[in-house]
């Protein structure tokens, strides 16, 4: 997809309009909060780059029980997590020996369906050493477009929740095709977000947050701590991805921030390279905080 295709939405626009927000009234009443521990429902996103080994295609296990025990920690103190994992077809394409730059569409859905079951056994290994029950959700767009199954999907989300699992999020990719799907798992992060009323969305990744300009391009670059409100002198800073697993770079990550402020849902972009990532930023970290308006959504409580 395109620069201009991705900043545009096309074509996933309709994934980007609002959606009802459920998010919590003791949320919506702090004033701008910078801590994880301020929400009552999160939702984090890991992007392929953290959760594989980009040299040798295995999964980062001793990050992943980092990720993992930062989760539980979360969880031990009565805040619901979601997550929405990447990885699948990195994982898949080193399963299959398919190394080359770009894959075919029915090779992309073949890595998928293999590497999905990698990706779902790690995560159902790491939680299971807290007691943490891992829930697997497969989307296709048409889950979240479609009215009938938009609100089939939500409950579905808020019920494992309320079970006191952790739903782990991906796109179907064994069985869309690049014409309609996600493309990048950030969009599908927002919507996931909306979808169970996050107050707040993580999207961990290999840089610090946004920056001026791709800090992997210009070395004077600086990281933009706070943001209010997406405006165009901001959607100007976001450069693509560079080579490699991910797709979408800052640019999809800008549309993701459209799509949760519009729901009233608090984002932060932040360095998930190291170990204990939810920690770092609990710590202090530096990163990029995305605030939603105080006019964002009425919220309410499930
Ligand atoms: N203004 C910017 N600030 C930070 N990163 C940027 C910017 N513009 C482009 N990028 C690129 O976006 C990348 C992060 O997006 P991506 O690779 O898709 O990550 P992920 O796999 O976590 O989704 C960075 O590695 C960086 O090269
Ligand atoms: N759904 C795909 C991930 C696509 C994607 O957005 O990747 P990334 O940019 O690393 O978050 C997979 O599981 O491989």
């Amino acid at each position: 997809m395109g620069r201009e295709e991705l900043r545009r939405g096309t074509p996933v626009k309709e994934f980007e309009a609002p959606i009802r927000t459920y998010r919590s009234d003791a949320y919506a009443l702090l004033p701008t909060p910078r801590r994880l521990a301020s929400a009552r429902r999160i939702t984090v996103k890991i992007g392929s780059a953290l959760i594989l080994d980009q040299a040798g295609g295995a999964i980062r296990e001793e990050w992943l029980d980092s990720l993992a025990d930062d989760i539980a920690r979360l969880r031990g103190r009565g805040q619901d997590v979601a997550v929405v994992s990447s990885g699948a077809v990195a994982i898949g394409r080193h399963a299959l020996d398919l190394h080359q730059n770009t894959l075919s569409k029915t090779d992309r859905q073949a890595a998928a369906a293999v590497g999905q079951v990698q990706l779902a056994r790690a995560y159902t290994e790491t939680f299971a050493r807290h007691r943490l029950t891992v829930a697997q959700i497969l989307l296709t767009p048409d889950d979240t477009t479609e009215r009938h199954r938009l609100a089939n999907v939500s409950a579905t989300l808020i019920n494992l929740l309320n079970f006191q699992t952790i739903p782990v999020v991906n796109e179907n990719d064994a069985i869309t095709s690049c014409g309609a799907s996600f493309g990048d798992n950030d969009r599908l992060a927002a919507r996931t977000a909306q979808l169970i009323g996050s107050d707040i969305l993580v999207l961990l990744s290999n840089v610090a947050g946004l920056y001026s300009a791709d800090p992997y391009e210009s070395s004077s670059t600086v990281l933009i701590r706070e943001v209010h409100n997406v405006t165009p002198e901001i959607e100007q800073m976001a450069g693509g991805a560079r080579p490699g697993y991910s797709a979408g770079g800052m640019i999809s990550k800008l549309v993701a921030a459209r799509m949760a402020l519009a729901s009233g849902c608090t984002m932060i972009i932040a360095d998930g390279r190291d170990t204990h990532p939810l920690s770092a930023i609990d710590a202090g970290k530096p990163c990029t905080w995305f605030h939603p308006s105080p006019a964002a959504p009425i919220a309410r409580k499930t």
